[in-house]
């Protein structure tokens, strides 16, 4: 497996404050990993280091092939796309004329355009005025400029904050189509559903620590809690243990037609990040 960053130790502070306290992971090739952890845990700060924007205190950081010494070292830049806050829109310009003058900028054909207009479903509104977009759709031109130099590492720092259920569901088609073509994606939310959906793994950041990393699946097992919630005509809701008394139970119920429903109580990624850490995701 290609490794496509390694972070080691890495320590960030900003005077007194400590916003990184010795941060450790990988990412591979191909994966959509989690950075999931609430305000103020550290994300955007890592994300800035990675993307080469600050330095860090100390620890080592290697992103493709090359290790980061200096901010705003560009030499990997063409590789990576990234998409946060930041990333403004000329409102007064068409989305076509927006991305026209990044291409400009990236040194990137125009025909590609099309293309990625075509990947976030925008192509027949490439005459609109930026400012006349809703939230959702400025956010998926900001998509379509961060993928337009076709970078094989996608930085997304809270993609679909603030966006509809409908805006969001059309961000995660376009990110799991471009992760399916091969490019890599390093996504930070406080959303757990949006982790849940997306991710094969997942790391929780919490007050500047990494306190789990794992795949979804295997965090949801590791802190399972065993048990089946049963709805019962004549008692409403039962929990059960799964255990061999439990499926006896749930036989007697199903039995004697006093069963209504039955559902594992699988803990979600919410869940288990009170679980470690104490502290909500929000
Ligand atoms: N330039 C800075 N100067 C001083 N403190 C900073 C600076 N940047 C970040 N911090 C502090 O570092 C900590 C981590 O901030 P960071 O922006 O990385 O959090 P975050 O997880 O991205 O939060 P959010 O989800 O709100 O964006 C916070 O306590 C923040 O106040």
């Amino acid at each position: 497996m290609e490794t496509i960053i390694d972070v080691n130790g890495l320590m960030k502070s900003f005077g007194n404050k400590t916003a990184l306290k010795n941060i450790q992971f990988t990412i591979n090739k191909g994966d959509i990993f989690g950075f999931l952890g609430p305000s103020g845990s550290g994300k955007t700060t890592t994300v800035k280091i990675l993307t080469s924007q600050i330095l860090p205190t100390s620890g080592s950081v290697r992103v493709f092939d090359k290790v980061l010494n200096s901010a705003n070292d560009s030499k990997h830049m063409s590789r990576i796309g990234i998409l946060t806050d930041n990333s403004t829109l000329y409102e007064r310009l068409t989305i076509y004329d927006n991305l026209e003058l990044f291409c400009k900028l990236y040194d990137v054909p125009t025909r590609r355009i099309d293309e990625v207009l075509e990947a976030v479903n925008l192509s027949s509104e490439r005459k609109t005025v930026v400012k006349n977009l809703s939230k959702g759709m400025k956010q998926r031109v900001t998509l379509a400029r961060a993928i337009l130099h076709k970078p094989e590492l996608l930085f997304l720092d809270e993609p679909t904050s603030a966006l509809d259920p409908v805006n969001v569901r059309q961000i995660h088609e376009v990110l799991r189509n471009l992760n399916r073509e091969g490019t890599t994606i390093f996504l930070t939310t406080h959303d757990m559903e949006e982790a849940e959906t997306l991710c094969n793994r997942v790391a929780f950041i919490h007050d500047g620590k990494i306190s789990a990393l794992d795949t979804p699946e295997n965090l949801r097992l590791q802190y399972a809690n065993n048990t089946i919630t049963c709805l019962l005509k004549d008692q409403g809701k039962v929990i059960v243990q799964q255990d061999e008394e439990g499926a006896r139970r749930i036989h007697d119920y199903m039995t004697s037609g006093r069963l209504l429903s039955i559902h594992s109580n699988e803990p979600t990624l919410g869940d288990i990040f009170v679980q470690i850490t104490g502290g909500k995701l929000q």
